[in-house]
């Protein structure tokens, strides 16, 4: 194992920043969970209990309801690829997920026209379910929390990477995707619950574990190939890097591959992406903050990372589009043929067969 391995997820208490002396510690202790491990939990957020309770407490009820109720908001009716998918509806690393979700975004209104970039079209409204009218504020009240916690963190991030504090909002969308995920329980075994990844639909994500803390699943991949359990602690979220910052910190904070074993019994999860705009091209993803992140100071980086990690695709970086907004169609509508095909015929072929 590499002598500076990880083996457990460091906890950062961001109360800390409102002290000199104890934000002096909470940024070397960011620091190094940003170039070493690219996970952290953070405590002590200022997301009310009551907010976080009650989502948990709604997701039972969402994922009883009956199916056809379910397909009224699946996702396959919506351009901007929100609302309902079944298990078996993903692959990951080549293997079937086993998980089922409904996928939310920041509301928008869906003004996209002919001539503009097709991307922009990503942008639009929720699909609610009808049978479940309590869901929309709880959703809503949700998003708006996390999308200020997100916020706040970034100006934390820049300080603990010597960089002004509102250097990283120049990046963000307008646009922030949330998911409430179902792993249903297997009757044997373990199995996939989702295929090991790095999160490529965010630039940074916060996941909420809404199940009790017995109850594991989640996992992350050390440098030296090593799967390393992240258990649920009541109070915290888990916060990841998403590829779009690794890129922008030119490789320095790397988006750590992860995955969720199903087990017997069933968990609920809510992963929040931070969005990154559409509109920022490679060319100022990678070169804003090169000089920065090429500077002495961080040397050696978090530079090394297991062969696994190395070989989860990096979309954005490798592939042939130039905006981050072209870069998220393609990736959704390889994974949603039939939205592809429903709402972007013209460019479904040369997405699939591009590389
Ligand atoms: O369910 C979880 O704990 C993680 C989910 C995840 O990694 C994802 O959806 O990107
Ligand atoms: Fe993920």
């Amino acid at each position: 194992m590499a002598s500076s391995d990880f083996t457990s997820i460091p906890i950062i208490d961001l109360s800390k920043v409102n002290s000199p002396g104890s934000k002096v510690e909470l940024l070397k202790d960011l620091r190094h969970a940003l170039i070493s491990v690219g996970f952290l939990y953070v405590s002590n957020h200022g997301v009310p209990e009551s907010i976080t309770r009650g989502l948990v407490d709604g997701l039972p009820q969402l994922f009883s309801l009956d199916d056809d109720k379910k397909k009224e908001v699946a996702l396959e009716n919506s351009p901007q690829f929100l609302g309902y998918s079944g298990t078996g509806a993903e692959t990951t690393a080549g293997n079937v997920d086993k998980r089922e979700q409904f996928e939310f975004a920041t509301e928008l209104v869906d003004d996209w026209t002919e001539g503009k970039p097709l991307s922009e079209r990503l942008k639009g409204p929720n699909q609610w379910p009808e049978s479940y009218p309590g869901l929309r504020p709880i959703v809503e009240t949700y998003i708006s929390a996390l999308t200020k916690l997100s916020e706040d963190f970034l100006h934390i991030v820049a300080e603990a990477l010597a960089l002004p504090p509102t250097t990283l909002l120049s990046f963000l969308s307008d646009q922030h995707r949330l998911k409430l995920v179902h792993y249903p329980a297997l009757t044997s075994g373990a199995g996939q619950g989702v295929g090991p990844h790095k999160d490529s639909s965010g630039w940074w994500t916060f996941l909420l574990q809404a199940s009790p803390p017995h109850i594991k699943g989640l996992q992350v991949l050390n440098k030296s190939g090593h799967w390393i359990d992240v258990p649920n602690i009541p109070g915290t979220f888990v916060v990841n890097i998403g590829q779009g910052f690794e890129v922008v910190t030119n490789g320095v904070c790397k988006a750590t591959t992860h995955r969720v074993l199903s087990g017997v019994d069933e968990r609920f999860s809510v992963p929040f992406f931070q969005g990154m705009r559409r509109n920022l091209t490679k060319t100022e993803a990678v070169g804003t903050l090169k000089e920065h992140f090429e500077g002495e100071k961080f040397g050696n980086g978090g530079g090394d990372e297991s062969e696994e990690g190395r070989q989860v695709d990096s979309a954005f970086l490798r592939g042939k589009y130039d905006t981050w907004g072209e870069t998220q169609l393609r990736t959704k509508i390889r994974s949603h043929r039939d939205v592809g095909r429903k709402f972007y015929g013209n460019v479904l072929e040369k997405y699939v067969s591009d590389d």
